[in-house]
């Protein structure tokens, strides 16, 4: 790490490219613990993401540039400021990282907002095997000597990685769902009213809940344990500041492109794991034969096909769904995958995709709207989309499975897809078991 504190002079940076954003890189001979590594870091933003497939994993800290959407925001402005954005460098390793909230035409929290995308001024990645360092300049908004000067100082501050402390409960001193049971069950029976349901035959109802606690929790440490019970998931975090961060272990994949091949997934409907591999097995097939989860899945992957068709050269999805097995649950999975037409973007892709029947509902905008003015709580980034994007590739996650960890509180979001034949009390079980493995994680019991 040493040789890149020493190499950032003006004359390197600039002179063997016209490109006014630039990345250094070295390759780092030891394997670093990328989330302790991290959680050292005194330094903000500070991101995490590691691919569902392991095989790519990023620690990054600083901005070199930084596009916060607060108050409002233009779907076709993003697209258009992302292009502008991409121009300014040739090299296919600059990636920018970051998110959009579930419902882009309302608030969202302070420091996340609508959508907010960085480039960092410092990332640690491991690829496979190979770890390298590194450093984003950013030419076009600083004069030469004042972006050096900036970088040279990020560097300094760098911190090695130190142990994390070992799994410890919180003492948990009340907890506020949102909505509660009474009005959960009000919603879900509006839902499935037949009448509601003959035009909006699903709506994804969710629920903050709000662990009040006396402690002042680490969120890297909390990602760290929860991707060791959570394997088969991305795991992310974004962290703007010292007081709030937001953290995901998430099974579900948005879109992952590489060039114009995009591969997507219908992943809705879901049971619980057996206690021993004879029950496991017949709660799958028990999943894979129910028509109310039959159907949860169908209507994920037939929007989903729908809304790509005039994007691609060629949509192909499966048929018949799998079963996708996390540590406390089971879920109904399908793949997709399109040949993307020439010219496609990644935020059309985004707008395209986002947000999913498996987290909005269908049609998408009256049940948006159900949401919006029913389910009484501001889900901000929760069943948004977070990843990262650059010129060739891009992976995005759907951010379920997620908490915003603020000073005294935690708030675990879950949601549920209710569609024709959805009972109360089953969908409320359900958020249940989707929260047993980072409630587990937290809270002695
Ligand atoms: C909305 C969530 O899950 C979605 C993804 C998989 C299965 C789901 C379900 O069976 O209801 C949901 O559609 C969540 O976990 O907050
Ligand atoms: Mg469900």
């Amino acid at each position: 790490m040493s040789d890149l504190s020493a190499s950032p002079c003006p004359e390197a940076a600039t002179s063997q490219t016209q490109d006014k954003v630039i990345q250094l890189r070295v390759e780092v001979d030891t394997a670093v613990p990328l989330i302790a590594w991290l959680a050292s870091q005194q330094q903000y933003p500070r991101v995490y993401w590691q691919g569902r497939d392991k095989k790519q994993e990023v620690a990054a800290v600083g901005c070199a540039k930084d596009f916060l959407f607060q108050d409002n925001i233009d779907d076709e402005r993003l697209a258009e400021i992302y292009q502008s954005q991409k121009a300014l460098s040739t090299d296919p390793s600059i990636r920018y990282y970051g998110g959009i909230a579930f419902d882009r035409s309302i608030e969202s929290w302070p420091e996340f907002g609508r959508a907010r995308f960085i480039l960092p001024r410092i990332e640690l990645r491991r690829s496979s095997e190979l770890f390298s360092l590194m450093l984003n300049l950013n030419f076009a908004d600083n004069d030469a000597t004042t972006e050096l000067q900036q970088a040279t100082d990020a560097l300094k501050q760098l911190m090695p990685p130190r142990p994390l402390v070992p799994p410890y409960k919180v003492g948990l001193m009340a907890r506020h769902d949102k909505p509660a049971y009474p009005r959960w069950e009000e919603l879900v029976r509006q839902v499935t009213d037949p009448e509601f349901n003959q035009t909006v035959p699903k709506v994804v109802l969710s629920r903050v809940s709000q662990l009040e606690v006396n402690e002042v929790m680490d969120p890297w440490m909390v990602l760290a344990c929860w991707q060791g019970r959570n394997q088969n998931s991305f795991q992310f975090g974004f962290q703007f500041s010292p007081d709030r961060a937001f953290i995901s272990c998430s099974p579900e994949r948005l879109f992952q492109r590489q060039d114009r091949e995009l591969h997507t997934e219908a992943l809705a409907g879901t049971t619980v794991r057996g206690l021993n591999q004879d029950e496991d097995e017949m709660l799958a097939n028990q999943l894979l034969d129910d028509s109310k989860n039959s159907h949860e899945n169908q209507l994920v992957r037939e929007h989903i096909v729908d809304v790509l068709g005039p994007l691609s050269e060629k949509v192909d999805a499966d048929d018949t769904p799998k079963i996708f097995k996390l540590t406390h649950i089971q879920h109904l999975h399908r793949d997709i995958r399109a040949q993307l037409n020439p010219g496609v973007n990644d935020f059309q892709l985004l707008l395209a995709l986002h947000p999913t029947p498996a987290v909005g509902g269908l049609p998408r905008q009256e049940a948006m709207h159900f949401i919006r003015g029913q389910e009484g709580y501001l889900r901000g980034w929760y069943a948004g989309a977070c990843g990262y994007l650059n010129k060739y590739e891009s992976e995005f996650s759907v951010a379920i499975r997620s908490a915003l960890l603020e000073p005294g509180r935690i708030n675990l979001y879950a949601g549920a897809g209710i569609v024709a034949g959805s009972d109360p009390r089953a969908e409320w079980q359900e958020l249940e078991n989707k929260l047993a493995t980072i409630i587990s994680i937290l809270i002695d019991f």
